[in-house]
């Protein structure tokens, strides 16, 4: 590689940068550029995983895929187009999604550095928090056409991903959506909450029927008026709308007749609505078919179907196609399986934009051309390749600082259109902005450890023995970070069911982080699990904590002053691994709680070094003390047991003008 050769890079990084391990989430527009930069700069031992396949629409930019790619795994074409640009690189490719619990603390902390190239917040935010958790430096990278943006996230210096709440999608009122739209948006979102109505997965929030409950259609009018329907038709059974199109056998005219004739007279029952509105004009399919004289052909031509704004007949036509298909794709899956709405899957994007344009016509609002219609769906701005390449060389030239450990060089960098005042099209920050106090997710908080096995340990015994006992809450609730799943509740009777399931029947597995708060105590902890199977002799379960950061337990704290000490741990050992250890409720202790005098212990908490704070599973641990007590530490660390990777100190007043940034800062 060109950037191996003497003379290219200083000698200390090309160092670097060869014993460096580098994970690359996302393989798509940002991520191939960052993939074959990291070749090209002589990296040589990376790892990229993407949960995706490959897709036409992926190829005028992701230049790491070709045509006979399609429907492949982007991670593994990715590995395997880029090794042609160094062979010797060890690149390893995984095809999953990184929110998956097999990615857990102990997958992040291999690496050096974590560069990110994701194009979604759930997945950013998760590969935020593991990062924080691991402490392992994360590059945030992103596009939206001309504009991309680098950021450095790395704990405790800078802010994370989720510092400040990102803008929450634009959302519609639900009445507009159900009963009063007035843009063609209102009756896309419509028409995409129907779709899973039909085929997807269901969510009562985006149920597309009319909304009796209407503020604005006054008390009971909506469901006055279904009555009165009900009553003479005898046929107004409002049954959930997928089983209803299951037992129609998903017809598209009584499906269309239902849509866009009964429920459109059912909202022109409520007539407070149309007071100040043009009432909507029910539409019947065999009027729609015929088309009033317009043209009701098929237009063969996909180019033409993508970019015109069809007839009412032709859109019927689609209407009808799309259902059909949508069908006997569900029709495929096993039992209780649903479809996922794509706007690059063809009938999915057909049905929206047949009934997004069929309700637009109802309501007297502009129909769209699929294309537009598309762009609506997906929220897509269009991507620049350029845009992605810009940002993604910004990414590996902020990866070569980090190894260099000059994070205040590091500065989040900007990518604009047009150039500002200072002639900058790529504009950095002036500072390193630093984590906000109050973040839920990066602000120091006590950080425990807990190694488990994840197989054994049911949920009564973590609250039992773990929280309650050992961590000294009282009343707590805990959530698995990420999908934000209760696990325990303080509310009598909510999560008993969860008792007697282990933690990985919860899916709490490896490298999973679980927030418990104790609002009696106002005392949070976030616990990360590691999974360990225990053998038969050992102790079921091992905190990591800094005990400072613990709450004590009151009445106990004067009680225990004259307990002896821990258990005679070996000052040399200072390795969270061995010999400390908890017990399970079951009483079984293990063999070094059983050389504390007084084994009413229930575990022994192994404390990081303070300086090292927040604490980490990284962080060696120096110290033992007994479990509940207010803790008495006993400091015995010896020096050269210091972490290797001791956070590098940045140092504020370190002059900036003369920041060398040569490929950032261009004046
Ligand atoms: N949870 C995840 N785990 C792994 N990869 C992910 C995850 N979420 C998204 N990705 C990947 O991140 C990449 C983001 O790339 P990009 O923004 O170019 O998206 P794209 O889907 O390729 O393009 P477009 O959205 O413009 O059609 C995609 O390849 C996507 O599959
Ligand atoms: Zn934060």
């Amino acid at each position: 590689m060109a950037a191996q050769l003497d003379g290219v890079f200083e000698a200390e990084l090309q160092k670097k940068i060869t014993e460096s391990k580098v994970l690359v989430v996302g393989a798509g527009g940002i991520g191939c550029e960052i993939l074959k930069n990291l070749v090209l700069t002589g990296f040589t031992d990376i790892e990229i995983i993407d949960l995706d396949t490959i897709d036409v629409s992926n190829l005028n930019r992701q230049f790491l895929f070709h045509k006979e790619h399609v429907g492949k795994s982007k991670a593994n074409v990715a590995r395997e187009s880029a090794l042609a640009f160094n062979p010797n690189a060890k690149i390893k490719a995984y095809h999953d999604s990184i929110t998956t619990n097999d990615y857990g603390v102990n997958f992040f902390q291999q690496f050096s550095i974590v560069l990110n190239a994701l194009d979604n917040r759930a997945a950013r935010s998760h590969v935020n928090r593991l990062c924080l958790t691991a402490d392992v430096p994360l590059i945030e990278s992103g596009t939206a056409g001309y504009n991309g943006q680098v950021e450095l996230i790395k704990r405790g210096l800078t802010s994370c991903y989720e510092c400040v709440p990102q803008p929450a999608q634009k959302s519609y009122p639900g009445c507009t959506i159900r009963n009063t739209p007035s843009e063609p948006i209102h009756c896309i979102v419509w028409a995409k909450h129907l779709f899973n109505q039909l085929f997807g997965e269901s969510n009562e929030d985006e149920d597309v029927s009319p909304d009796t409950a209407d503020p604005e259609a006054g008390a009971d009018v909506g469901s006055a008026a279904l009555e009165k329907e009900a009553n003479e038709k005898g046929n107004v059974d409002r049954v959930n709308t997928r089983t209803w199109a299951k037992q129609c056998e998903y017809d598209p005219e009584k499906i269309f007749n239902k849509l866009f004739f009964d429920d459109i007279n059912y909202l022109l029952s409520m007539s407070n609505l149309w007071k100040n509105r043009t009432p909507p004009k029910p539409a019947k399919w065999d009027a729609v078919q015929e088309g009033d004289g317009e043209d009701g052909s098929i237009v063969e031509d996909s180019v033409t179907r993508d970019q015109k704004v069809l007839s009412m007949a032709q859109t019927a036509k689609v209407f009808g196609e799309s259902i059909k298909a949508l069908k006997e794709a569900v029709g495929k899956l096993p039992e209780g399986d649903h479809l996922v709405w794509d706007k690059d899957d063809k009938d999915g994007m057909d049905f929206v934009a047949a009934c997004a344009n069929i309700r637009a016509q109802i309501f007297g609002i502009p129909r769209k051309s699929r294309f537009e219609i598309k762009s609506m769906a997906g929220n897509i701005i269009p991507a620049i390749a350029t845009t992605n390449a810009i940002t993604a060389g910004i990414v590996v030239m902020r990866a070569f600082r980090v190894l260099q450990q000059e994070y205040e060089a590091c500065k989040t960098v900007y990518v604009r259109l047009r150039v500002n005042g200072r002639n900058q099209f790529i504009v950095p920050e002036t500072l390193i902005i630093p984590p906000k106090p109050k973040c839920y997710v990066c602000a120091a908080k006590p950080e425990v450890v807990l190694k488990v096995d994840t197989k054994k340990l049911t949920v009564r015994e973590f609250r039992d023995d773990i929280l309650i006992k050992a961590l000294n809450m009282v009343s707590p609730d805990v959530l698995l970070d990420g999908t934000g799943t209760i696990v325990i509740s303080s509310e009598e009777d909510e999560r008993d069911c969860n008792n007697d399931k282990t933690l990985e029947e919860l899916k709490i597995v490896n490298g999973c982080i679980l927030k418990a708060d104790d609002f009696l105590q106002n005392y949070e902890l976030s616990i990360t699990v590691l999974h360990k199977e225990a053998g038969r002799e050992e102790a079921p379960f091992e905190i990591v904590a800094d005990p400072d950061s613990l709450k004590p337990k009151e009445e106990e704290e004067k009680k225990e002053e004259v307990k002896p000490a821990a258990a005679p741990v070996d000052d040399a050992q200072p390795s969270t691994s061995k010999g400390l250890n908890g017990s399970s409720s079951n009483g079984k202790q293990s063999t070094t709680v059983n050389e504390v005098e007084d084994d009413d212990d229930d575990m022994c908490i192994i404390e990081d070094d303070e300086d090292e704070k927040p604490s980490t599973s990284k962080a060696a641990a120096d110290a033992v003390t007994t479990p509940g007590k207010s803790v008495e530490k006993r400091k015995h660390a010896p020096e050269d047991d210091e972490p290797a990777n001791k956070k590098a100190k940045v140092s504020s007043s370190h002059p900036m003008d003369d920041d060398d940034d040569d490929l950032v800062i261009l004046d």
